[in-house]
């Protein structure tokens, strides 16, 4: 398990729980130590116990070598470099999994085309795992159900065994893309969402910007090639709900301190974890306008961000743009 933050550290745990013998990498030599000696992460989720089966270090050539499963748990931003250095020790065959949530600044590329690049591996060895699972629930056990993406999906079924547990369900899905875009671009669509909630706008507005961002991210999705039913799984519309409501979300708090003023690098200050869309935001918009896709809600979003505009300048020309049919 290759990232021992919120994610890595609470899934290190369903694999832990799920019977797999697990070695988690952490950047930093000090929190692997602090794993080793209390079996809890003391930055992220301190209060959860990893189980027994889960062992830290600070080598990742000692977490990756002979493993079978790879589950890559960094920044978006960051993987490739990661991969660069961590290539080389791959097992053949072994399965890459997934687990993040954005598009890559510069290249549009989605995590998995990333991961082939960078590992230099076919694009069957890599699943992606995604959906309403946020850390801090999944830790506590809480019931909660994912999906298993890839396009062999005799290897998704093996990375679907070896994470299933009493509070963890994962279905199996062959569409790559869309399971990637809707962790990604829900994202994006939280940080509108929170900055709405700041701005105390009501359920009308919030269910607007739930149903018609994802209305914007299939549209992205059918013109890359994604199935538009998945969209209306655990890895969209699922996704999309559980991070847009929760007061857990990263990205939902980053667009709340937006949505009350704070200006983005304020915002930065403010926020100690990976809220993805914020750069994300400049990807998707990249990506759709390349492939000629309306996506408004995420332009808004980048230009918050981006550009310094006021939420309420942003509202007024969502609002003001030409009406069509549904
Ligand atoms: N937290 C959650 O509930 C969920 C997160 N995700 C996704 O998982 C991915 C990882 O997010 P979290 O673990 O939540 O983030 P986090 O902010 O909790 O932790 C980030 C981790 O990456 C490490 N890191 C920072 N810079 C790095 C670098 N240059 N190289 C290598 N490692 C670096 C940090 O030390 C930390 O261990 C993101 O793509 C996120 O969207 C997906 C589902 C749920
Ligand atoms: O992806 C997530 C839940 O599935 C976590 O969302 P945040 O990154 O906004 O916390």
């Amino acid at each position: 398990m290759l990232g021992a933050g919120s994610w890595g550290s609470a899934f290190a745990k369903i694999l832990g729980d799920a019977g797999n013998d697990v070695v988690l990498w952490a950047r930093r030599p000090e929190i692997a130590a602090a794993i080793r000696d209390t079996g809890r992460n003391p930055e992220y989720l301190e209060n959860t116990p990893l189980g027994e089966r889960v062992t830290a270090t600070a080598s990742a050539t000692e977490a990756i070598k002979g493993a079978e499963l790879v589950v890559l748990a960094v920044p978006s931003q960051t993987l490739r470099v990661n991969l660069g250095d961590w290539a080389a020790d791959l097992t053949e065959d072994s399965t890459l999994v997934s687990l993040m949530k954005g598009i890559e600044l510069g290249t549009t590329q989605r995590m998995s085309q990333v991961i082939v690049e960078a590992a230099r591996v076919a694009p069957d060895r890599v699943a992606v795992v995604s959906g309403p699972n946020l850390a801090g629930e999944i830790a506590l056990e809480q019931p909660a159900a994912t999906v298993v993406a890839c396009s062999d999906i005799d290897r998704a079924t093996r990375v679907q065994h070896a994470i299933t547990t009493p509070y963890f369900r994962p279905y199996t899905n062959d569409d790559v893309v869309g399971c990637e875009l809707g962790g990604a671009v829900k994202n994006v669509i939280a940080l509108a969402f929170g900055i709405a909630h700041a701005m105390g706008l009501g359920d009308n507005t919030k269910a607007m910007l739930i149903t018609r961002g994802l209305a914007e991210t299939a549209r992205l999705g059918v013109a890359l090639g994604a199935d538009p039913l998945t969209f209306s799984g655990l890895a969209g519309l699922g996704d999309l709900v559980g991070t847009c409501m929760s007061p857990l979300s990263r990205n939902r708090t980053f667009g709340e301190h937006l949505g009350r003023g704070k200006s983005l690098e304020q915002a930065q200050a403010a926020t100690r974890y990976t809220a993805e869309g914020v750069k994300s935001c400049l990807a998707i918009r990249d990506l759709a306008r390349s492939h000629g896709v309306e996506m408004p809600i995420t332009e808004q979003v980048e230009r918050v961000c981006h550009e310094g505009v006021d939420p309420k300048v942003a509202v007024a020309a969502l609002m003001s743009r030409s009406t069509k049919a549904e």
